[in-house]
């Protein structure tokens, strides 16, 4: 008869190549349950977005197959469970704030960071979004909720708690909910960092996976609020292949990496990298330079995240209220696939390492 204790020894084998150990040592292999020739168990992965979950499940039926009986029936159920730094604070109930940042203004930061709370919530994580672009906040507008007002509640002990928006399962907060549309510039110096802090503090998130923030571009008041006063995951920096942008990008590298800030750098997003036309979808035409963000992402020593195109209809989704990657089939869709895969990967390495230290 085959045992349990034989199954954890199979996949005992199996490392997680990020992590560099084995899933058992991981606590990640759960539930095992054995009929006859019929293997079950769970497979529990740090986020629901992880790029290898297909790798592992094949490398797991391997091991079973091999080290304990080649014709089993294997049944692998895959769930995850997110991790977290190790300092939390007082955001409790918040595993991973990730900061979207670019060093100059109109490169797609606020696209990026809308796409990217629309695809790790399809994979299933439970994803918050703050708008935070003091100089003109576009969650409003990409997500349909132009004059849409949060409400508040009481908690026992009599503090009020906004209520986020939610909407496609995304909960989100906009400076932009708060301000009259018509005020040329509503938020500065203390009360944009007073407002902000109130986002994260006074909002009832409930358990998030992760909240992603949309800053405003460049470096500023907000950057350095936000990154002393909430503890972060880390930061992605998005910039468009010109040179322009990258002398920018550069300044925003730096900022994070300043001591006082020190904020992980989670890699760098090139967004408008190549124009497919869609009658020729083969055809990559690199209008603004070839390999800017890639480059500039070697040159620090951070991770490239991935190239998105300039694609005609990510400017009509967003005013009309609906983030393009709601679209499953598109390239595009596909391009924040793999990008919000590698950063909840990179945050799981280093929570990781974090609770090894
Ligand atoms: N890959 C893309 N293809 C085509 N248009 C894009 C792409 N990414 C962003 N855009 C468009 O470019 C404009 C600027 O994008 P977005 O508002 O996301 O930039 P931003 O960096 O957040 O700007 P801001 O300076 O307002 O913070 C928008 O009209 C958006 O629809």
């Amino acid at each position: 008869m085959i045992t349990k204790e034989q199954v954890l020894a199979a996949l005992s084998h199996v490392e997680d190549p990020d992590l560099k150990k084995d899933l058992v040592t991981l606590n990640m292999i759960k539930d095992v349950k054995i009929e006859d020739k019929t293997i079950g168990f769970t497979l529990e992965l740090t986020t629901p977005a992880c790029p290898m979950k297909e790798m592992l499940k094949n490398a797991c039926t391997n091991a079973v197959r091999h080290f304990v009986l080649a014709d089993a029936e294997i049944n692998i159920n895959i769930t995850s469970r997110v991790t977290k730094p190790l300092d939390i604070s007082q955001l409790k109930d918040i595993k991973n704030i990730i900061l979207v940042s670019s060093g100059k203004g109109g490169v797609g930061k606020s696209t990026v960071a809308s796409n990217l709370a629309v695809t790790l919530a399809k994979d299933g994580a439970k994803v918050g979004l703050i708008d935070a672009d003091i100089y003109g906040p576009s969650v409003p507008i990409m997500f349909g909720l132009i004059g849409a007002k949060p409400s508040a509640r009481e908690t026992e002990d009599g503090k009020s708690l906004i209520l986020p928006i939610e909407k496609y399962g995304i909960k989100l907060l906009s400076l932009g909910f708060f301000a009259d549309p018509d005020q040329p510039v509503p938020w500065r110096g203390p009360m944009a960092s007073n407002a902000i802090k109130q986002l994260f503090n006074d909002a009832d998130w409930g358990e998030l996976d992760y909240l992603i923030v949309d800053l405003p571009p460049g470096t500023g008041d907000i950057h350095i609020t936000i990154s002393q006063s909430f503890p972060i995951a880390g930061a992605v920096i998005v910039t468009t292949p010109q040179q322009v942008a990258l002398a920018d990008t550069r300044k925003g590298l730096a900022m994070f990496r300043m001591p006082g800030i020190n904020i992980p750098v989670l890699g760098v997003i090139e967004n408008m990298s190549y124009f497919t036309p869609a009658e020729l979808p083969e055809n990559k035409y690199y209008i603004f330079g070839k390999n800017g963000g890639k480059e500039l992402a070697e040159k620090y020593d951070v991770p490239f995240l991935g190239e998105i195109p300039l694609v005609q209809g990510i400017t009509a989704s967003g005013d009309s209220g609906e983030p393009i990657s709601m679209e499953n089939d598109s390239p595009i869709a596909a391009s924040f696939t793999e990008i919000a895969g590698k950063i909840a990967q990179q945050i799981s390495i280093n929570n990781v390492q974090t609770a090894n230290c």
